[in-house]
């Protein structure tokens, strides 16, 4: 094999070993023909083509700096397939869906529902086919957040179809019943029920089912653990002390409930005034850092606050769907990304395949 072939092979090996977010792959393959050089990437995450241009830009420019060798035409491919991936716990699979994401959070209002919406949307824009289930006993806001006011239908098989709100499959415990009637939202009944919201909703070919979570430490969350094949958990803080003392006890629950955290968000990090653009930490600096640090798990992302997410939530019309390339969507789409990437690293349940090899030029 020609010395610049092993020199590629070398980059390659040590690129997938860093597991860096510019590049991160699971496997390649390489081949050389005369003064061309083919190779292909396989990632089990979702890219767009922006971000297929992007690591195909970067790993050219690295591979010919690397074999100094300027007559070289380099073609690059990228294949993406999401696998499923182990749940925590011997928990059976649920039909029709590859992956459960829970998105957790110590205590209410943090922005948990919030990110749960714009991360699901940002997967979609990445190309992944994403489904929500509301299992937010305390508020279930996502109809609003979808802007669905339908009932679901039942079907003939006592199944339920999700609704579909800006291209997300749904499913809400609001959909379900008329929320003033407080008797119902307690307890065994409850935990039982979602569960079976869970199970008996007809996921149709889902990438990933992200579960937006009552906040806390309550019997739901802890049922949902133990009953539902759940990958990994998001952990939502802000970074105000007090919200951090609860986000400790959620992150102690999960460790308990065996639920791999992916990690933690941190929710109205800082504010830019839309003025004069002075950044400012309004709840403080770095908390969501240094729980992370001292969890030894990564920071996924911070989101300002700014009255644009909340503003869109409201009309059912959340950011991301309503301005998908803007300054704001860019915080949920790398967020995205590295949810994406941190579950890819996780074991999974079995091998892919990849359809044939087709190599274009860039
Ligand atoms: N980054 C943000 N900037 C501005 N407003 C935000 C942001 N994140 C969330 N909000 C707003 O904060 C409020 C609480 O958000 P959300 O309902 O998502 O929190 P939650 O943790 O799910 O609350 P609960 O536990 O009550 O369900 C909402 O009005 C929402 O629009």
């Amino acid at each position: 094999m020609s010395i610049v072939l092993e020199k590629i092979k070398f980059l390659l090996d040590k690129i997938k070993e860093q597991k860096s977010c510019d590049i991160s792959y699971d496997s390649y393959i390489i081949r050389m023909e005369n003064s061309r050089v083919f190779v292909l990437l396989e990632l089990s995450y979702p890219v767009n083509n922006e971000l297929i241009y992007k690591i195909k830009s970067n790993l050219k420019s690295r591979i010919l700096s690397s074999i100094n060798c300027n007559h070289l035409e380099i073609l690059i491919d990228i294949n993406f397939n999401i696998p499923t991936h182990i749940p925590c716990g011997d928990i059976k699979p649920i039909s029709g869906v590859k992956n459960i994401i829970t998105v957790s959070s110590g205590k209410g209002g943090v922005g948990k529902s919030t990110l749960s919406v714009n991360i699901a949307l940002s997967l979609s824009n990445l190309g992944a086919n994403v489904g929500i289930l509301d299992a937010d006993i305390y508020g279930p806001s996502i109809p609003i957040m979808l802007g669905i006011f339908d009932k679901p239908v039942i079907l003939e098989n006592g199944n339920i179809a999700p609704l579909v709100g800006h291209g997300l499959q749904a499913n809400s415990i609001g959909f379900m019943f008329d929320y003033n009637s407080p008797a119902i939202w307690r307890g065994p009944i409850m935990s039982k029920f979602i569960e079976q919201l869970v199970n008996k909703t007809e996921w149709h070919n889902l990438d990933y089912l992200i579960i937006d979570m009552p906040p806390g430490t309550g019997d739901v969350a802890i049922t949902m653990a133990s009953k539902v094949p759940i990958v990994g958990s998001i952990v939502v803080t802000t970074p105000q002390d007090v919200s951090l003392i609860d986000v400790r006890r959620c992150l102690s629950m999960l460790k308990k409930l065996n639920i791999t955290v992916l990690g933690i968000i941190e929710n109205m990090s800082f504010h830019i005034c839309s003025k004069c653009n002075h950044k400012e930490y309004i709840f403080g600096l770095d908390g969501g850092h240094r729980l992370a640090k001292q969890n030894d798990m990564p920071l996924l992302g911070k989101v300002p606050i700014d009255y644009r997410i909340s503003k869109q939530s409201d009309v059912g019309l959340p950011i991301v769907a309503h301005d998908p390339y803007g300054d704001i969507a860019k915080y949920y789409l790398d967020i995205a990304l590295n949810v994406s990437i941190s579950l890819a690293s996780l074991p999974k349940k079995s091998s892919v395949r990849f359809p044939k090899i087709m190599l274009k030029k860039i």
